[in-house]
């Protein structure tokens, strides 16, 4: 869920739908919430106040002191050519270059991050996608965005989340006001409030959250690699057997089913449904316990923390290190085609392919013993590849997965007095339960500038709506019809807000919306889509694509790999990404023999599932 169309055109195009800045309002100050004073371990929140001037929509982001690398040598043959800047892209080139190996990132946009990068507008900065950061915590070994820094030699401060979000659901007989629940950082806060709207199920509450538990905890003191390389994971069984065995008996469930053995009633069912919508964009059924285990327990373990300065920050820090290392990060670097070559196949006559290179779209060809893409599997076997040339295993990952929507989403800047009273940074809309799965049917607000004021100029706020939707709400509209389009969706979001933001419409100082067309052009995304969803009842975890592919040599990293969506699930993808790639490389000790067999055994649940 994304929009980097700002950052793009800062410099060349007036907001497209704004309100007209407030050229000399005195600037309010922010007023001071107690959790602001929470400051995170890694570092001090100290808030940078700017002013609100009109000229700062002509500033270009980022800023002309930052160096935006679009070369890279070409004369040399990489370890690995990675096609993308995305998370994904850029925690696999950490990894390898803190391994020393010789990589380089070609990034079609002009910032890193993809869908986690941010930009800047008339003195605010807007997370492209989402402002919930799991992963950032300095526990454990499931932090993996910690991790991923530490790797290139970087941190970044962060603020606490108080919760992780504050639902506001349908009304019915029950809840004549409403059903609203807090997700409080603190377990046992968020149990006594669920236990207290459904008292008859508290148990079941406490039985089928502990079994959330039972897989992160396992989770949580594992070494985490790839899971396509046997040697690693016979280690892990040897120093955690409990832990890995419990993954193994978690590794083909979904979450729906784990939570009917606990959970009786319905209403409360459908509160587990938005419990796994709201970062899967597909019901508890459709969604693998293992991830559940780690989004419902991470939240309370290593907590939401927000990255001061944005959610692109990561991103950025990420690069810095990574050229720090040794390795190159190209931008405006448009990837067209991935080379593949002929090689003998074993010792017979059989012949097979192997991605030898990139060429992008100036004409400039990297090679690599290795190309690792960020793109989507769509964009990466349709567009880069060809679709004549679709391996079996890509046709069966399209009949067991599809498409999710895209999103629209709202960045505004708002007058602080439209965020009086409130502290909570994350929260859910719904109005009606039998539209949760339907394009605009839940509303997804993020208020990040609540925990990092250096987001909004002093007196301002951040709001980012957005909600699911489909690339095909938005074709064949001419230029002017588009524009009446996104101004109609942006005021019935904004009339659904006032329901948690009152006065919301008069406080807009700022408006730019993004539609799925925006983030297909500038995520490269097909249909602007979040990530692949099952099409039919996954085999938990099972059903997912790790890293490797039918072609040699070519690997995918991101949320088309398992465990999909989300910043800390592509991170996890790259970590595995990275390691396979080395033991493929000869740079981590592998035992060759049991390698192939195991990667055959997996291809073949895999292709059965
Ligand atoms: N809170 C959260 O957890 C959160 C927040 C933001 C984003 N996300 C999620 O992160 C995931 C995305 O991460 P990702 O790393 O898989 O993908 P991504 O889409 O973010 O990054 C892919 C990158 O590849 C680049 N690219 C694509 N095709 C290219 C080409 N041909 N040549 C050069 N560059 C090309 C794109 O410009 C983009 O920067 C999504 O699931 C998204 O929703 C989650
Ligand atoms: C080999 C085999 C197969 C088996 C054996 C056993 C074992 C050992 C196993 C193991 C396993 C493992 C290691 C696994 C791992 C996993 C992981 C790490 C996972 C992760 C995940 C994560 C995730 C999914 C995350 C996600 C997140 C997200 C998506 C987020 C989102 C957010 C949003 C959208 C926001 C919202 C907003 C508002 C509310 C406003």
């Amino acid at each position: 869920m994304q929009l980097a169309n700002a950052a793009f055109s800062a410099t060349s195009r007036a907001p497209t739908s704004c309100s007209a800045l407030p050229r000399s309002s005195a600037p309010l100050r922010h007023a001071v919430l107690p959790h602001q004073n929470l400051v995170a371990e890694t570092g001090r929140l100290q808030p940078k106040h700017r002013s609100l001037k009109p000229e700062a929509t002509k500033t270009p982001y980022p800023p002309p002191s930052r160096v935006i690398q679009t070369d890279a040598p070409t004369d040399v043959e990489y370890d690995a050519v990675i096609v993308g800047g995305g998370m994904g892209g850029l925690a696999t080139a950490a990894q390898l270059v803190a391994k020393g190996a010789k990589v380089v990132v070609l990034e079609k946009y002009l910032l890193p991050g993809g869908s986690a990068a941010h930009f800047k507008r008339a003195g605010f900065t807007f997370d492209v996608g989402s402002s919930m950061m799991f992963g950032m915590g300095q526990e454990g070994t499931t932090n993996l965005i910690t991790k991923c820094l530490q790797a290139v030699g970087r941190q970044l401060p962060t603020v606490p989340d108080p919760t992780q979000v504050v639902y506001h659901l349908p009304k019915s007989e029950r809840f004549p006001q409403g059903l609203h629940v807090s997700v409080w950082r603190r377990y046992e806060a968020f149990l006594t409030e669920l236990g207290e709207r459904f008292p008859h199920e508290r148990a079941g509450i406490r039985a089928f959250y502990d079994e959330c538990w039972k897989v992160f905890n396992s989770l949580n003191v594992l070494e985490l690699k790839s899971l396509e390389e046997p040697r690693y994971l016979l280690g892990q069984f040897a120093v955690q057997p409990l832990a890995c065995l419990t993954l193994a008996s978690m590794v083909a469930a979904n979450t729906g089913e784990v939570a009917r053995r606990h959970i009786k009633d319905p209403e409360l069912l459908r509160f587990i449904d938005i419990e796994c919508f709201i970062w899967s964009t597909v019901s508890a059924d459709l969604t693998p316990m293992i991830n559940s285990g780690m989004v419902f327990c991470d939240r309370h373990f290593g907590g939401i923390n927000y990255p001061v300065g944005g959610v692109g920050r990561i991103g950025e820090e990420l690069a810095e290190g990574i050229i720090e290392h040794g390795g190159h990060v190209a931008y405006k670097a448009h990837v067209k085609e991935i080379l593949l070559a002929e090689e003998a196949a074993g010792g017979g006559e059989q012949r097979q392919q192997r991605a030898v290179g990139v060429r992008l779209a100036d004409g400039r060809v990297f090679r690599g013993k290795t190309v690792i893409s960020n793109a989507t599997r769509w964009d990466t076997f349709e567009g880069l590849i060809g679709e004549d040339k679709l391996p079996t295993s890509e046709k069966l990952f399209r009949q067991r997965y599809k498409k999710s929507p895209s999103f629209f989403s709202l960045h505004m800047g708002v007058r602080a007095e439209v965020l009086r009273g409130l502290s909570d940074c994350h929260h859910i809309l719904l109005e009606d339960w039998g539209k949760m799965e339907d394009a605009r049917g839940v509303v997804f607000l993020s208020l990040p500038s609540l925990l990092d004021p250096s987001l909004a100029p002093p007196g301002y706020h951040v709001v980012h709506a957005f909600t699911p939707d489909w690339i095909d709400n938005w074709q064949d509209l001419s230029p002017s019809e588009y524009e009446a389009a996104k101004e109609a969706v942006s005021d019935q979001l904004c009339e659904r807000l006032e329901a948690v933001l009152p006065g919301l419409r008069e406080g807009i100082v700022f408006r730019e919306a993004g539609t799925p067309r925006t983030h297909r052009r500038y995520l490269s995304r097909v249909d602007g889509s979040y990530g692949p969803i099952p099409s039919r009842r996954p085999l938990g975890m099972l059903s997912m694509p790790l890293n490797t592919t039918d072609i040699r040599g070519l690997y995918c990293v991101g949320d088309s790999t398992f465990p999909g969506q989300g910043v800390n699930a592509v991170v996890f993808s790259g970590f595995g990404c990275a390691h396979r790639v080395l033991c493929d490389l000869g740079r981590e000790p592998t035992w060759p023999l049991l390698d192939q067999a195991y990667g055959r055994l997996l291809a073949a649940v895999r292709n059965a599932s």
